[in-house]
């Protein structure tokens, strides 16, 4: 009798991975305000970019980070649109929390594949989004937002080998913002940035929002709708 399975173990199962993406989402001046903000962060006030949130590791991940970027008038125009991206998204977003910061890419930087999220990592960020800010013309190449399908069954770790994944890139545009689920496989391309000035960076305002820490409720501003 032929017990194989009826669908190969090598079988992979591509499903193109849903981004939301809005431009001209600030609209000047407040774009160009914000990007002023940004690129007034003092040099001292940058550290080097972690993974998962406490190791640097400059093979995986080179860029400069600020934890704590205020960025209200971002915030409250995600509260807008929040409805439409969680529709679309299939993921209620209901009392969440943001937790956000500020992201610099210079020449050279750059970061590799990775989820925000898993089943053990950060299970608490319900919905990631990103917030390009740049000067223009644009000061950089590189840089694209590569999002890959999803390939099925996912978290396997057997389903189908890493170089045959597809994707798209989206660009980093300035007052762009983009939304997914943090479960999807993405990275930064490299950035080039010829001038290396601080000011001609790839700037992105990324962040989360994230089911409330029991152990920390009410501490933080939560975004959108809040339960009736
Ligand atoms: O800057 C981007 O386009 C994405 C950054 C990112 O993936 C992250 O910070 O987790
Ligand atoms: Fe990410």
């Amino acid at each position: 009798m032929d017990d194989r399975p009826a669908v190969s173990t090598d079988a992979v199962w591509r499903l193109p991975v849903t981004v939301c993406r809005i431009t001209q989402f600030l609209g000047e001046p407040t774009a160009g305000a914000l990007l002023e903000r940004a690129i007034a962060c003092a040099d001292d006030t940058l550290k080097p970019s972690m993974i998962r949130d406490r190791e640097v590791d400059p093979d995986y991940r080179r860029s400069r980070s600020r934890g704590d970027f205020a960025a209200p008038e971002l915030m409250a125009a995600i509260g807008e649109v929040l409805e439409a991206v969680e529709h679309t998204l299939g993921v209620s977003c209901h009392n969440t929390e943001p937790d956000c910061s500020l992201n610099v890419h210079n020449d050279g930087d750059f970061y590799r594949s990775h989820q925000d999220s898993d089943m053990r990592f950060a299970p608490r960020r319900l919905l990631t989004f990103v917030y390009y800010l740049h000067r223009t013309p644009r000061p950089f190449d590189g840089g694209e937002l590569r999002m890959f399908d999803a390939a099925l069954p996912l978290h396997t770790g057997t389903a189908g080998r890493w170089q045959e994944r597809t994707w798209r890139d989206w660009e980093p545009e300035h007052d762009s913002i983009v939304f997914f689920l943090p479960t999807a496989w993405h990275e930064v391309r490299p950035v080039s940035c010829p001038s290396k000035r601080h000011a001609d960076s790839r700037f992105a305002i990324n962040g989360w929002l994230c089911s409330p820490d029991p152990a920390n409720r009410g501490s933080l501003s939560s975004v959108g709708r809040t339960a009736p």
